[in-house]
């Protein structure tokens, strides 16, 4: 068993939260999934956008840094991923969501579980359900899940799934250099940080998101607000549809409309405590349309047995030290809530 899944392990999900409803066979949105107007539809503020950065650009590393300061997130261009691989994850992803729920059921997520098929991780911290399915990767969990779904042919999705998983790690680790080096510390620092990311079985996972077409988008939302525990997230919404809002402090909720052929990166809670909340983790949440939305999420981080703290050595610290696995534990019981109780 991977060391992330082991880490959600004590914290189980009751199966109500997990079991996703049944989307296609509803024609309007049932109470359990009707939230107030106030909170899908907060005044959104469309002229303010988030930095888009070519990665061959020379001040890449600059750009980055100051993006990660101030946003939180960005999106890159030029990220060496080709567009085909984009597209072949999402094409594999739509594949499961369009089976059937009876056969979808089939690799449901346990109580106990970190991978399969169900609802967010958050679902239990709200009182409505999200208009939401996900599926959950971590490591080679797909080959399983994938022989229970096509017995006979699952070599596609999991070569697709494998490719992906490896240039993602290689994006996100190059990433992460570029974002350390912006920050005063030392090549030690930087290198050890980036290596402990980087080991071959870091807790890395890939998320598949789909948002069904939804008959009254006003009163339902996709993924609640919150922000993601790892150290980044890479997200591939390669579809022309501005779902994805991130939560400014003074502004209100800004679309991350979809840039041709780039990928967004923000930053998550565990980068959060390593530049000391110079990298703020951005607070974020998705809406739905009357259009089925898919996207793909790789979340990367450490071994969960490393340590995170605070790496900068000219600032107090302002977070106390723990494993990434004490991290999740906090943030499986206080959601947004986390990072305050690790406050020194
Ligand atoms: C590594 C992970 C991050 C994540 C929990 C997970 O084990 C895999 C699913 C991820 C996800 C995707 C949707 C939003 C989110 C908050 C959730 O409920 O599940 C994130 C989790 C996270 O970043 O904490
Ligand atoms: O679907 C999206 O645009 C965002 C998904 C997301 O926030 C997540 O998977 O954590
Ligand atoms: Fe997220």
């Amino acid at each position: 068993m991977s060391d992330l899944s082991e880490a959600y392990r004590d914290y189980p999900v009751h199966l109500q939260h997990i079991i996703p409803l049944d989307f296609h066979t509803v024609d309007s949105v049932p109470e359990s999934h009707e939230w107030p107007h106030s909170d899908c539809l907060k005044a959104v503020i469309d002229e303010i956008s988030i930095p888009v950065i070519d990665l061959m650009d020379p001040s890449a590393e600059k750009l980055v840094g100051h993006a990660s300061e101030n946003w939180g997130i960005f999106q890159v261009t030029n990220h060496g991923v080709p567009l085909s691989m984009l597209m072949d994850v999402e094409c594999e992803a739509r594949r499961l969501f369009l089976l059937p729920i009876e056969e979808k059921l089939k690799v449901l997520r346990s109580p106990e579980g970190a991978t399969g098929y169900g609802a967010a991780r958050i679902s239990p911290f709200f009182s409505k359900f999200m208009w939401h399915e996900g599926f959950t990767i971590i490591g080679s969990s797909s080959l399983d899940h994938a022989k229970e779904l096509w017995p006979h042919e699952h070599k596609r999705f999991c070569d697709v799934i494998d490719e992906y998983q490896k240039k993602m790690k290689e994006l996100a680790h190059k990433l992460l250099l570029l974002i350390l080096k912006s920050l005063e510390i030392s090549e030690e620092d930087i290198t050890s940080c980036a290596a402990s990311a980087c080991e071959s079985n870091g807790a890395g996972a890939l998320q598949f998101n789909s948002y069904p077409c939804c008959p009254n988008p006003s009163r339902a939302i996709g993924l609640a607000p919150h922000t993601d525990s790892l150290l980044l997230t890479i997200l591939n919404q390669t579809q022309d549809s501005s779902a994805l809002q991130i939560f400014r402090d003074g502004v209100g909720w800004i679309p991350v409309d979809p840039v041709r052929d780039a990928l967004v990166v923000n930053v998550g809670d565990l980068l959060h405590i390593l530049s000391n909340g110079k990298f703020p983790s951005v607070y974020h949440r998705v809406i739905v349309s009357e259009k089925h939305r898919i996207s793909v999420a790789y979340f990367y981080g450490p071994r969960t047995d490393s340590q995170v703290a605070p790496l900068s050595r000219i600032e107090v610290p302002i977070y106390r030290s723990l494993s990434v696995k004490e991290f999740i534990s906090i943030k499986a019981k206080h959601l947004e809530k986390a990072l305050s109780f690790i406050r020194i």
